[in-house]
């Protein structure tokens, strides 16, 4: 099996409701390894976006291709993904400890019988150490602070090692010292090779540093390194403040 080379997207289109698109023509390419933040307003579909990539949503229009090293491979490939969902849209009322919130990561169709052996309490502590959560396993998910919560759900998208980490504005809330703790985790994972896509509205801590910036709403409108991309220019487009179509 040749190997991941890139993430290609084109024409892509999407919506809820009939002939009213939420994205649409979005067309992109994301080489393996790169680290990008989408940014853009409330309610552009960044949301619908990433869910698209993850293949939560099927697209309306277009493709969302995962392009191998030659043409064959890349018609049977899917690469591992791990989702890390907007903190807002989960119930921390559910009874659940860490351990138990990250081994739902590493259940899948295929396992009937998701109980937790010796071997994924392993793979779990190596996790939790990772994200500087050694020893969290027993503690109640409610008993963790924003930013320790949003690391516990960032454990559940890395217990299976994913190619391509999806991230849905993972520092949302968060004081600073949680912010930054996430993006070095985010960062060391790249470093080692693990393609990072994220969607965040914090422009100046998070998109600047990022090496890879997409500014998005409903389509691509700039994309490229954040010293090139976040000018007055592309976010006045952005931000809906110009009047932009490609
Ligand atoms: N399940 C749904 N049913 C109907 N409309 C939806 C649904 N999910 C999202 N939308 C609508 O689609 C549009 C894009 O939403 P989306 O969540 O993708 O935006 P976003 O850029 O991620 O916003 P935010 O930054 O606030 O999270 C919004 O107008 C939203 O109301």
């Amino acid at each position: 099996m040749g190997s991941f080379e890139c993430l290609r997207i084109t024409g892509l289109s999407y919506g809820f409701s009939y002939h009213d698109f939420v994205i649409e023509g979005v067309n992109l390419t994301i080489p393996k390894g790169r680290f990008v933040s989408i940014v853009g307003p409330s309610g552009s579909g960044k949301t619908t976006l990433l869910k698209l990539l993850c293949g939560i949503y099927e697209p309306w229009n277009g493709d969302i291709e995962y392009i191998c090293n030659n043409d064959r491979d890349s018609i049977f490939y899917h690469p591992s993904i791990g989702y890390v969902p907007q903190i807002e849209t989960i119930d921390w009322n559910f009874p659940v400890s860490v351990q138990e919130v990250i081994a739902m990561g590493s259940w899948n169709y295929k396992s009937y019988l998701p109980w937790i052996d010796k071997k994924l309490k392993n793979q779990i502590k190596d996790v939790l150490r990772i994200l500087g959560l050694g020893g969290y396993e027993k503690r109640h998910i409610r008993a963790l602070s924003g930013g320790e919560q949003q690391r516990v759900f960032l454990g559940r998208a890395l217990i299976r090692n994913p190619d391509v980490l999806i991230l849905d504005e993972p520092t949302t809330g968060l004081d600073y010292v949680s912010r930054e703790k996430i993006f070095d985790i985010l960062k060391n994972l790249n470093n080692n090779g693990m393609t990072v896509i994220l969607s965040t509205h914090d422009i100046t801590h998070i998109a600047n540093r990022s090496p890879w910036v997409v500014c998005f709403n409903k389509y691509v409108i700039a994309e490229g390194p954040p010293q090139d991309v976040l000018k007055e220019e592309n976010l006045l487009k952005t931000y809906g403040l110009a009047d932009y179509r490609p």
